[in-house]
């Protein structure tokens, strides 16, 4: 039996106050990206994509001189105590091993981060303390996700002109999949995927835990938070702060993968325009990914069938957005390099 639904009125009406009071796009500083772009010793549209990247810097920094000089890839390690259902090709211990190798620089996302100059800050939630089994429990009480929402605001808090969200959390493409099975419908299946490498039995195994636990939360249904706090985890609340934050803040956001899209997912489901300031990095090999990206209306900027996490994908955009500033910011321009401008 799930327990019944009965909203507090208290402490998530302070998350949502701050959805409810975003800040917009800075359409002035769009302008001003737009004009330079046009001077640029290039075909007008010749850099695709890049150009519309450097719009998107500059309505949310709300600044027509856009820069990175802060990134920062921010990773969000949670445990989970659903894996005791054999729901993962790898056991619990990989996340405490994990920590250690981000902070001995041995990981794909330290490697990504050095080649893209970005900073990279690891928040560890608790992970010697597994959220309950989401099959018969909520993940977090509605204090603790609100605080864990909180906490996540931190990532914001040094200053970045460029946030990249990331995550590590064995188990946790379980608790994203639920996120979407909760907010979306269909069948659990629709949203499994093998995650770090199930096989067939394991991912069918995988569904019908999701399928339990969504049937279990069902009374939380109708509400993103409530289904954020009973089927999430501390990673994702986290993300999902982090996002508000850097909303507030003016710093554009970079999402990863199959995982971290399950944060964004809660606050798009309570109002779309919380994600205007977020850029979807890549489409992840995790089959549901690029429904649940079309749902959000986030065209994915890189398709690489990477299926790792740890903000790996989010760092790579991050790349690709650094190049897409250095030519908007150091090109030279028809007039200053003497080329001649389009006749027809
Ligand atoms: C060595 C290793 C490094 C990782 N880095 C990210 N993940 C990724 O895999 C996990 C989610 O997949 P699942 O739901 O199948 O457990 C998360 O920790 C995610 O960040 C990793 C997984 C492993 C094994
Ligand atoms: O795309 C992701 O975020 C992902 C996929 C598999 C495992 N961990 C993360």
């Amino acid at each position: 039996m799930s327990e019944a639904y009965a909203p507090t009125g208290l402490p998530f009406d302070d998350i949502r106050r701050l959805v409810a009071n975003m800040p917009g796009p800075d359409q002035e500083a769009v302008a001003a990206v737009r004009a330079r772009d046009a001077e640029l010793t290039k075909p007008p549209g010749s850099l695709g994509r890049l150009e519309t990247l450097v719009e998107w810097l500059a309505a949310w920094q709300g600044t027509g001189t856009p820069a990175i000089e802060r990134p920062l890839v921010a990773i969000f390690a949670a445990s989970h105590g659903v894996t005791a259902r054999g729901i993962s090709a790898f056991p619990d211990s990989v996340n405490r091993a994990m920590l250690d190798n981000f902070t001995h620089g041995g990981a794909a996302i330290n490697q990504l981060c050095n080649t893209y100059g970005l900073g990279l800050k690891v928040f560890e939630l608790a992970i010697d303390q597994p959220t309950p089994d989401i099959v018969v429990e909520a993940a977090l009480s509605e204090a603790a996700c609100a605080a864990t929402i909180a906490y996540g605001m931190e990532a914001t808090a040094n200053g970045t002109d460029l946030l990249c969200v990331g995550e590590m959390g064995i188990g946790n493409t379980t608790v994203a999949a639920a996120i979407y099975h909760a907010l979306y419908g269909g069948q659990p299946q629709d949203w499994v995927g093998p995650g770090t490498g199930l096989d067939a039995e394991g991912v069918k195994r995988k569904a019908e835990v999701i399928g339990e636990a969504v049937t279990f939360h069902r009374a939380g249904a109708g509400d993103p938070l409530e289904v954020l706090r009973r089927v999430g985890g501390r990673e994702i609340a986290a993300i999902a702060g982090a996002i508000l934050a850097a909303r507030h803040q003016r710093v554009p956001v970079i999402l990863d993968g199959f995982v971290t899209t399950a944060a964004a997912a809660v606050l798009h489901a309570m109002d779309a325009a919380t994600l205007d300031h977020c850029l979807a990095a890549h489409c992840s090999a995790e089959p549901a990914h690029v429904e649940v990206l079309r749902r959000l209306g986030k065209p994915p900027l890189l398709n690489l069938g990477m299926r790792l996490g740890e903000g790996s994908g989010a760092a790579i955009a991050a790349g690709v957005v650094k190049g897409a500033l250095a030519c908007w910011r150091d090109m030279a321009t028809f007039a200053t390099a003497g080329v001649a401008k389009k006749e027809h």
